[in-house]
């Protein structure tokens, strides 16, 4: 998306990292209350290569294993093969306490099963009810990756180190894994098609900015959907993977994840599934018909051109000053906005973590001006949720839904109407 489109009239949330709204001088409140509604948080900017430090290195590729192996770690199964080059693996392994630990659910809420229907193989079925935000598998990978890959001396990519990573670097029982896992690209070198089948995009490693994917063994088992019910994130810091709940799912029912961006048009979401993973998405969106396809596509093209805008630039909370500021404006007026953008989200599933976040933040700061204690607290319990879902925390959202009165932005609406009687 080009960052020079229109910017989108949801955008207007005060950007300060992980604090609160700085509020402007027109309606600040004597009293500058402790809890802070959140907003969207800065980006963490992908570390890019120290100038000079990757150029050699990026020649070719090594590999290891994380943790690094060791006697005193005897668990072979928790070890992540890993490709990549020289510089990350070394600033990896120097990062203090890594891997840490992690756990997850015991027993498990999931059972990977064949799936049945229209669907090739294996998916993933929850075995207990499931809420929004609720950890359903955390995992290390059995192999990470860069995407580049260098070239060989014929000048190919040199994909020489997929196999040894597999058939040399991972213990058998891994190994067995990993070629266990589905190949829908025959024609390539098996540890390559497995590849390319299920490694789910992992982001950046520290000390070069390029992407990187990971291959797990139960958590590539999940199904696409474009309607997901759960989101895939990666925690570089304990090195693993993790699916949490994006809706209520109930026991017997598939876990979906995403594979793609959801807000293109169906015919272009089904091409790219087509060309990238080699079936037809029939999921309730791409089945609609009519006008309510048209529906579906028209709303992910808005949602879109909100995330066409720069959501991490300079955006401020002006004009919600400037309503909250006004009694002249309607009391509904940014409200309505707000919701009706939150509606389109929840109905195409496409909870999208930055705008989501806009729109909650927008929700419950318009709400505190107005005095709606309800509003506030019922928006504030779902982004809490929601929040969970995407970073493992709720980010500051059960602190406001406890004590909405306690947000700087509480009665911003009666303070202005008091100060201008005459509006
Ligand atoms: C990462 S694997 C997912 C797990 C796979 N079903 C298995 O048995 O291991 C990706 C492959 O699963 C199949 N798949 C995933 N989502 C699907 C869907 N919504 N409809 C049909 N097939 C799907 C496709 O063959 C796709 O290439």
């Amino acid at each position: 998306m080009s960052s020079g489109m229109r910017r989108g009239f949801l955008l207007s949330t005060t950007h300060t990292g992980r604090g609160g709204p700085a509020l402007g001088s027109r309606v600040t409140p004597k009293k500058i209350a402790e809890i802070k509604i959140p907003c969207h948080p800065e980006n963490q900017p992908e570390e890019a290569p120290a100038k000079g430090e990757t150029t050699d290195d990026m020649t070719h590729l090594v590999l290891t294993v994380v943790p690094p192996s060791s006697p005193l770690l005897p668990d072979p199964d928790m070890y992540s093969a890993l490709i990549s080059f020289k510089t990350q693996k070394e600033k990896l392994l120097a990062i203090p306490g890594f891997p840490t630990s992690f756990t997850t659910p015991s027993p498990p809420v999931y059972r990977v099963q064949r799936a049945g229907g229209r669907f090739q193989g294996l998916g993933m079925f929850a075995t207990q009810e499931v809420h929004i935000g609720d950890l359903i598998v955390r995992e290390r990978a059995l192999l990470i990756t860069t995407q580049y890959v260098p070239p060989g001396p014929d000048g190919r990519p040199n994909i020489h180190a997929f196999d040894v990573a597999v058939h040399q670097q991972m213990s058998a029982p891994r190994r067995a894994m990993y070629l266990a896992l589905s190949n829908i690209f025959p024609e390539l070198p098996q540890t390559l098609g497995i590849l390319n089948t299920n490694s789910l995009y992992i982001g950046a490693l520290p000390g070069y900015n390029g992407a990187c994917g990971g291959v797990f063994n139960d958590i590539s088992r999940i199904n696409h959907s474009c309607r997901p019910n759960a989101v895939f994130w990666w925690d570089l810091q304990s090195f693993s993977g993790q699916i949490r709940a994006l809706a209520p799912i109930r026991p017997g029912e598939q876990i979906f994840i995403t594979y793609i961006d959801m807000w293109p048009t169906r015919t272009v979401r089904q091409a790219t599934l087509l060309k990238k993973y080699r079936f037809r998405c029939a999921c309730g969106a791409c089945t609609l018909t009519g006008a309510y396809a048209q529906y579906s596509d028209l709303r992910r093209a808005f949602i879109a051109m909100q995330l066409g805008d720069d959501l991490d630039g300079s955006t401020t909370d002006a004009d919600l000053l400037a309503w909250a500021g006004n009694p002249a404006l309607p009391d509904t007026m940014l409200v309505n906005a707000a919701e009706l953008w939150l509606n389109w989200l929840l109905g195409e599933r496409e909870m999208e973590e930055r705008l989501s976040r806009v729109v909650f933040s927008r929700l419950c700061k318009a709400y505190a001006a107005l005095e709606d204690e309800e509003a506030v607290k019922k928006y504030a319990r779902q982004a809490a949720a929601y929040e969970t879902a995407w970073t493992g925390s709720d980010g500051g959202w059960l602190a406001v839904a406890a004590a909405p009165q306690e947000t700087a932005w509480w009665g911003l609406r009666r303070k202005a109407r008091e100060s201008n009687p005459s509006s």
